[in-house]
């Protein structure tokens, strides 16, 4: 059965979360200001009613002053109280947002997230959601007074003569009616718009990103032009859909207004022919006049709803995405730290990458991934870190479907290093604590030791204390990659997971790396991806991946007498090292 879709209200309600009740509050309190904001007007037409009645007290005319101003300063009291608390529960929301989408993308499959331009999450996270912030605030209690206020005074207005009531509406509904044709085509109008900040948003962050290739090739001009079209783009969407609505708008301002269009000249004719009386008439005038401003600001509003329920979308649009199939809690916990591929099918999209892969890794040995270039090593690494579900088969920790376990439990086994891992740009020392947030100082220290980075992280500018730059963009290829597999190191997972881990250290360091994790990993059950094939050839086990299928796998030795594409690709590797020897 098809979802119902929740209303943006119901979602807004429900971030609000405790601070749901600041917001009844402040629609309370708003009410209250409206009544206070409305009491003046009867004040004042009964002020003009004593005047042209002849009463000349000027006690009276004071005292009535007097509550015009108090009325005002306890309207101003519960405004100021109405928005203080709708700001309060404003914030909730706003904080209550974010959190939800960072927790949702750490559940949802890596694949979701890295297929989205993370200009789009950027701007939903921070730009768009803080944009909703004022109008979240104000709205609550400003478009209930605004819409209430016209009602009561409708209401009374009606009662005093329903005929000028009737004819003060004529330039309401011609306001109206363009404030309707305004919104015709307002939802596809105001989402274009989106799309068009999401795409520009999307080109600078790849324009600023992309940057050190843009200089490198000298195409500084034609690959802004993807920056500049979205610009262009982005620009069009607003003109165009205002110059739609200039005319709607135009007539909404002007003639909205002018209530007293049709109050004062029929107002005049029916005291003139007896039937209406000279105070009652000021008293239209004066309602009449009241009426106006709400309405505007409430037409103003509408269109800050029609925002926020777009904004809302797109917000629950991250929240709605499938995650990763795991329970709260495992349901099983794993016998050792033997991992078990059985016929695992698995495609990015549409494209079957693994097309039925068995593996059986022992517990506590080293074992291999080899294979031509995208034949499918690093999805297998993927899918064992359960960075992506397997679409069939199973994967299995100690005779346990890693399906079965918590992310939690789950993370506690494995610890990943892939090729380009994320620095944060933090001090090197607490990038490595990442690892593991308790970690000591000490400990730390004793890690870079073992994994063969002390050395180069003590000739850095400020040791341990040095920032390493958006994304690690202050270190070296080597620096980077080193410094990932303390972090994973200090992690002390029983089962690690080296994807290409050493590719950009150079041979003297790889080997002092290798060395080291040899050494940190003695007792766990080890994964290692490398094109390097002497790198891995002392491996327990070697699997050969060859085009999305396991073609062999076996010792370095079984594998150089049983298959082929093995051979080939050893006597590939050992006939580039002899070149590379040659050319030194
Ligand atoms: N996020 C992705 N979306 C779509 N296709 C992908 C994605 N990642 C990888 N692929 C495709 O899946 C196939 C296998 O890629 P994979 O990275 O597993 O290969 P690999 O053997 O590790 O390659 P390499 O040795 O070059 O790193 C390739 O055809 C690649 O283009």
């Amino acid at each position: 059965m098809k979802e119902k879709k929740r209303s943006a209200a119901s979602w807004i309600l429900e971030w609000a979360g405790q601070k749901r009740s600041a917001y009844v509050w402040s629609v309370v309190l708003a009410v209250g200001n409206v009544i206070f904001k409305i009491i003046p007007y009867f004040i004042i037409a009964n002020v003009v009613t004593m005047f042209l009645d002849g009463s000349k007290e000027f006690k009276e005319y004071l005292i009535m002053a007097i509550w015009i101003a108090l009325s005002f300063i306890i309207a101003e009291l519960f405004h100021s109280l109405s928005t203080s608390l709708s700001h309060k529960a404003t914030f909730t929301v706003l904080a209550n947002i974010r959190k939800s989408c960072c927790e949702k993308l750490a559940r949802v499959p890596l694949g979701y997230v890295k297929d989205t331009p993370s200009g789009t999450f950027k701007n939903i996270m921070v730009e768009r959601i803080d944009s909703i912030e004022t109008t979240l605030a104000h709205i609550v209690p400003e478009f209930t007074s605004n819409l209430l206020a016209p009602v009561i005074i409708l209401i009374y207005f009606f009662m005093t003569d329903w005929r000028l009531a009737l004819l003060s509406l004529v330039p309401v509904v011609v306001g109206f009616l363009s404030y309707f044709g305004m919104m015709i085509d307002y939802k596809p109008s105001f989402e274009r718009t989106v799309k068009t900040t999401k795409e520009l948003n999307d080109a600078a962050v790849e324009y600023i990103d992309g940057i050190e290739v843009i200089k490198a090739f000298g195409k500084t001009e034609s690959s802004y032009a993807k920056f500049t079209k979205a610009a262009m783009e982005y620009a069009d969407s607003f003109i165009s859909w205002m110059k739609r609505c200039s005319i709607f708008h135009a007539l909404l301002m002007v003639v909205t207004p002018y209530t007293l269009l049709t109050v004062l000249p029929f107002g005049a004719h029916y005291v003139e022919n007896g039937t209406l009386t000279i105070s009652s008439f000021v008293m239209c005038i004066i309602l009449s006049l009241g009426i106006v401003g709400p309405i505007i600001t409430v037409g103003s509003y509408t269109d800050d709803l029609g925002k926020i329920s777009v904004i809302v979308d797109e917000v629950v649009g991250i929240l709605k995405q499938p995650e990763l199939k795991r329970p709260e809690k495992s349901t099983a916990a794993p016998k050792d730290n033997s991992i078990t591929l059985t016929d695992v099918k698995f495609g990015y999209h549409e494209r079957e990458i693994l097309h039925g892969v068995n593996m059986k890794l022992n517990a506590g040995t080293v074992n291999a991934i080899v294979g031509p270039s995208g034949s499918g090593k690093s999805t297998i690494a993927k899918l064992i870190a359960s960075l992506w579900d397997v679409n069939s088969g199973s994967i299995k920790i100690g005779g346990v479907d890693i399906k079965q376990m918590s992310l939690v439990d789950f993370n506690r086994k494995i610890a990943y290093v892939a090729q380009d891992n994320y620095l944060f740009n933090e001090t090197v020392r607490e990038n490595i604590r990442q690892g593991n947030p308790k970690a000591t100082d000490e400990e730390i220290i004793d890690v870079t030791k073992k994994s063969g980075c002390y050395d180069f992280i003590m000739q850095l500018e400020n040791g341990f204390d040095t920032i390493v730059g958006g994304a690690g963009g202050h270190l070296s290829g080597g620096e980077r990659q080193r410094i990932s597999i303390a972090r994973a190191m200090l992690k002390d997972a029983p089962i690690v997971i080296l994807d290409e881990a050493t590719a950009y250290t150079d041979p003297e360091n790889e080997a002092i790396l290798q060395n080291s994790i040899a050494k940190l990993v003695a007792g766990r059950t080890l994964i290692v991806i490398a094109h390097r094939l002497s790198t891995v050839k002392d491996s327990d086990q070697i699997f050969v991946v060859d085009e999305g299928n396991i073609a062999a796998h076996g010792t370095h030795e079984e594998l150089l007498a049983s298959c082929p594409l093995y051979k080939e690709m050893w006597n590939a590797h050992i006939s580039a090292k002899d070149t590379a020897k040659e050319d030194n």
